[in-house]
């Protein structure tokens, strides 16, 4: 499969290296404005963008234009996100969104859920959500972060919406930390004044993120429509 690296940072090098081991072949490495390319004539079967927030909008839809279809692992741009399905849909093109690729987070959004669905009208519980990032993250919160809260508010008949750092009754605390060199740590809990339940997720590297990106291509390829994470993993997540 011929591979175009939108974004050739951490997540980009990463990817790189894990799909070469798979057999595929990178034909672009993007840093910059996606304008400078001709991809129309450019031999591409899809586009991989971990840019950054205010590139992956441009970059994906530029993309649709050309019939490539795009996996993006980007955060901090969901704003647009609504705008690039239409344009997914219009230009009749394929495009999967995740806030984090890797198997293991993807379980843990199952656990999430069912957790969630367990303490909805528990009253003498607070829930709380922290992530942990390496401090060059340009986004607070992370994107997992949001997934897990949008997780809980579906099921938690108290919360409407989520806050990064002070939450009024009906919203659920988001604490964001920034640490040198941690590669993502997520963790959901539930306090009362007697104990703590907590569910948490830590990445040991930033492989998990990049196979799962690859996985998804690899799914993706001569496909049409927007599909999910859930979509890639069915089999494994029934
Ligand atoms: N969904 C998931 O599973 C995961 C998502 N992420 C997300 O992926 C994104 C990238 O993360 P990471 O690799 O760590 O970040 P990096 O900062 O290491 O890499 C981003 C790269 O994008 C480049 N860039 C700048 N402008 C453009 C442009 N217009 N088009 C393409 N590339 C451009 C940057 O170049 P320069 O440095 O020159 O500006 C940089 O090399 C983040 O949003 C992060 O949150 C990260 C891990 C997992
Ligand atoms: O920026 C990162 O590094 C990561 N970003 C994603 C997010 O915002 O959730 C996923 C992962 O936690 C690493």
């Amino acid at each position: 499969m011929k591979i175009a690296l939108l974004g050739y940072g951490k997540m980009g090098k990463t990817i790189e290296e894990i799909a070469v081991n798979r057999g595929h072949e990178i034909v672009l490495k993007l840093e910059d404005d996606i304008d400078n390319f001709e991809l129309d004539k450019m031999d591409i079967d899809v586009a991989i963008d971990f840019s950054i927030p205010k590139a992956a909008f441009k970059n994906i839809t530029t993309c649709f234009k050309s019939d490539i279809p795009v996996v993006c692992g980007t955060t901090g741009w969901l704003d647009d996100y609504e705008k690039a399905i239409e344009l997914c849909k219009k230009e009749n093109s394929a495009f999967i969104y995740a806030s984090n690729f890797s198997v293991g987070v993807n379980l843990f959004f199952e656990l999430n859920r069912k957790l969630a669905k367990i303490m909805n009208g528990m009253s003498d519980y607070a829930v709380e959500i922290e992530e942990i990032h390496h401090t060059e993250k340009q986004d607070a919160p992370s994107g997992t972060a949001i997934s897990l809260a949008q997780q809980i508010i579906a099921e938690n008949d108290q919360k409407n919406n989520w806050q990064l750092d002070h939450a009024e009754a009906d919203e659920i605390p988001i604490k964001a930390k920034r640490i040198e060199n941690v590669p993502g740590t997520h963790t959901v809990s539930y306090a009362s004044e007697i104990d703590t339940i907590e569910i948490m997720h830590t990445a040991k590297s930033r492989q998990g993120f990049a196979l799962g990106a690859v996985v998804a291509a690899e799914w993706i390829k001569g496909k049409k429509g927007v599909f999910s994470m859930k979509d890639v993993l069915s089999d494994q997540l029934k």
